[in-house]
């Protein structure tokens, strides 16, 4: 997942687009945590800052924003679902030409070796990294050029954003730049990733507004955004300097499927996506959890449940609710430190470690307990397994697990880099088989229908009733999704293990090893290195690439 965010002052002269996207990035900062970045715009000049970490650590603190005078603009918040990690895959992306374009992707696209043969030997232009979000600016960058013109209009962006459509398969919600000219958002034929814009009066020029994008209405309202919509599936808004919004049905709308993962995980409670409530979406998913955990276990070990204890955070709403249904006493029984951030986003090492970190208990609440310990999801199971070994160690009688949502065994390919399908911890085995695995005596898992259901009730009045990406759950995107993008998928993180060992093996012998598609090769043979790639050894991990028209 990735968080972006987009901004156009009504006032043409302001310079302080930055200050409002800079903002934003903080209440979208557990969208993506790998990189961050904003760019903007002050008459025809484009002036960005971008890289790994943090958009405190980034923007130090806020400091650097005064470096970045503009009226308008666009911001980034990394979690990468393609490519490497490395800091040149930061984003916003910039293509001076034509125009000067900038652009920033929450998705993914599953035809990127298509995509970038296209460019390569058709479009004949030079991709510098492994991100596909550079691919797809690349795409619509050229088709742009392709209209020949000096200056373009704003029919010539909706234009040549058909070739987006056109080329790109997948999921991406987008909000791009054109220098000195205007703004433009859009969304993928099904709405997989959420959008929303919103207005505010203008500081400075009466009658004016301002307008915002962003990932989540959350950003929208608490910078003072009102009277938010929600950009449609297959629908692209064009924001002129000085102008009004534009809205233009570029490709037919295939369904409106928002990826369910978002409530169940990624956004936060206080958000609104689709006119979908997060908070009462995971109410709804702790109500219809009660019922499924009532009709699976027996009498007696239902009634021998002595507390619920929520996993912190994400679950917290739901395991409220699960409880006051159950008629079982609730307990915060884990405490959630406050300065270790989200576990299941950092490499699998560090997850592991981060857990102990992030989670305590308090012993009292599990000694001598049965505790229905309760989580929104379990993806590989770290977070299950070293938690139910914390509730034993803390002495309680027996260990329940619940799960807000279904069995996760299938990839992901929209937008969320969740784990190879071996490193599911459902892949492939039962309910009774995850517990075993987890070390608890009892695993209940949400039911499909009733998560869709949980999001459906969850739709606010006045809204249309969509539907749900629920790929990681089903196996069904959808997408179509090539066969050869799960081989690429597979390829990708089998490169990052074999980088991994390379550099382990490495650090004890003579030089550092890339890994690129064809196997190990020298940093001398390589021709599209980065600068960032080879600054040593704290960037390791972030010297890997793969070049999907294979030219590494
Ligand atoms: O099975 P796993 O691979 O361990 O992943 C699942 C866990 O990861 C997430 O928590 P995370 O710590 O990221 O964030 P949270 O504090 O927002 O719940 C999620 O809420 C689960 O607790
Ligand atoms: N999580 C995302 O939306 C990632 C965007 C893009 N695919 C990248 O890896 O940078
Ligand atoms: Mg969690």
């Amino acid at each position: 997942m990735c968080g972006i965010s987009a901004i156009l002052l009504g006032d043409p002269k302001a310079t302080t687009a930055a200050v409002d996207l800079h903002e934003s990035l903080y209440y979208l900062q557990h969208r993506g945590q790998d990189a961050a970045g904003i760019a903007v715009c002050q008459g025809g000049r484009v002036y960005q800052a971008k890289s790994n970490g943090l958009a405190s650590k980034v923007f130090d603190e806020g400091r650097r924003i005064a470096e970045l005078p503009g009226f308008m603009g666009i911001s980034h918040l990394r979690y990468p679902t393609a490519g490497t990690s490395s800091a040149s895959e930061a984003q916003p992306f910039y293509v001076n030409s034509p125009f000067g374009l900038s652009m920033s992707i929450n998705g993914n696209i599953t035809n990127p070796q298509e995509v970038a043969r296209f460019l390569d030997q058709e479009a004949r232009r030079h991709v510098n990294t492994a991100s596909d979000s550079e691919l797809v600016l690349n795409v619509f960058a050229n088709a742009l050029n392709e209209l020949g013109k000096a200056r373009a209009n704003v029919d010539d962006i909706f234009t040549a954003l058909r070739d987006v459509y056109k080329r790109c398969i997948g999921a991406y919600s987008c909000v791009a730049m054109v220098a000195g000219f205007g703004l433009l958002a859009f969304r993928d034929s099904n709405g997989i990733r959420p959008l929303c814009l919103g207005s505010r009066p203008s500081a400075t020029i009466d009658g004016a507004k301002d307008y915002f994008l962003a990932s989540e209405s959350i950003a929208l309202t608490q910078l003072g955004f009102t009277d938010v919509v929600n950009i449609k599936p297959g629908e692209a808004v064009f924001i002129q300097k000085g102008g009004v919004p534009q809205f233009k049905q570029i490709e037919k709308r295939d369904s409106w499927s928002l990826d369910i993962f978002e409530m169940v995980y990624f956004a936060r409670p206080d958000s609104e996506l689709d006119g979908i409530s997060v908070h009462r979406s995971r109410e709804n998913m702790g109500r219809k959890l009660a019922k499924k955990i009532k009709d699976t276990l027996s009498k007696e070990a239902f009634d021998e449940i002595d507390v619920v204890i929520p996993v912190p955070e994400t679950s917290n709403t739901s395991a409220s609710i699960l409880a006051q249904e159950m008629g079982k006493p609730f307990s915060n029984a884990f405490v959630k430190n406050r300065y270790i951030f989200r576990t299941f986003i950092p490499g699998q090492k560090a997850r592991r470690a981060g857990i102990r970190r992030k989670l305590s208990c308090i012993k009292s609440e599990f000694k001598d307990r049965v505790v229905l310990l309760t989580d929104d999801s379990i993806v590989r199971g770290n977070t299950s397994r070293e938690i139910v070994q914390m509730a034993k160690e803390a002495g309680a009688k027996k260990v329940l697990f619940v799960s807000c949502s279904p069995e996760i065994r299938y990839p992901h390919v929209h937008g969320i880099d969740l784990a190879d399908r071996d490193e599911l911890i459902a892949y492939g085995k039962t309910a009774e088989e995850v517990a075993t695995a987890i070390g608890a005596s009892e695993v209940v898992y949400q039911s499909l229908d009733d998560l869709k259901d949980a999001c459906r009730e969850a739709i606010q009045d006045g809204y249309e009733k969509i539907d749900f990406e629920t790929g990681v759950f089903s196996g069904h995107y959808t997408t179509p999704v090539p066969e050869e993008y799960f081989e690429h998928l597979e390829r990708l993180r089998s490169n990052k293990k074999r980088k991994a060992a390379a550099i382990t093996e490495s650090e004890g012998g003579t030089q550092t090893v890339l890994v690129a598609s064809g196997g190990p090769v020298n940093v001398s043979s390589r021709n599209h290195i980065q600068e960032e790639d080879v600054k040593g050894p704290e960037n390791r991990e972030d010297v890997s690439i793969y070049n999907f028209a294979g030219k590494a």
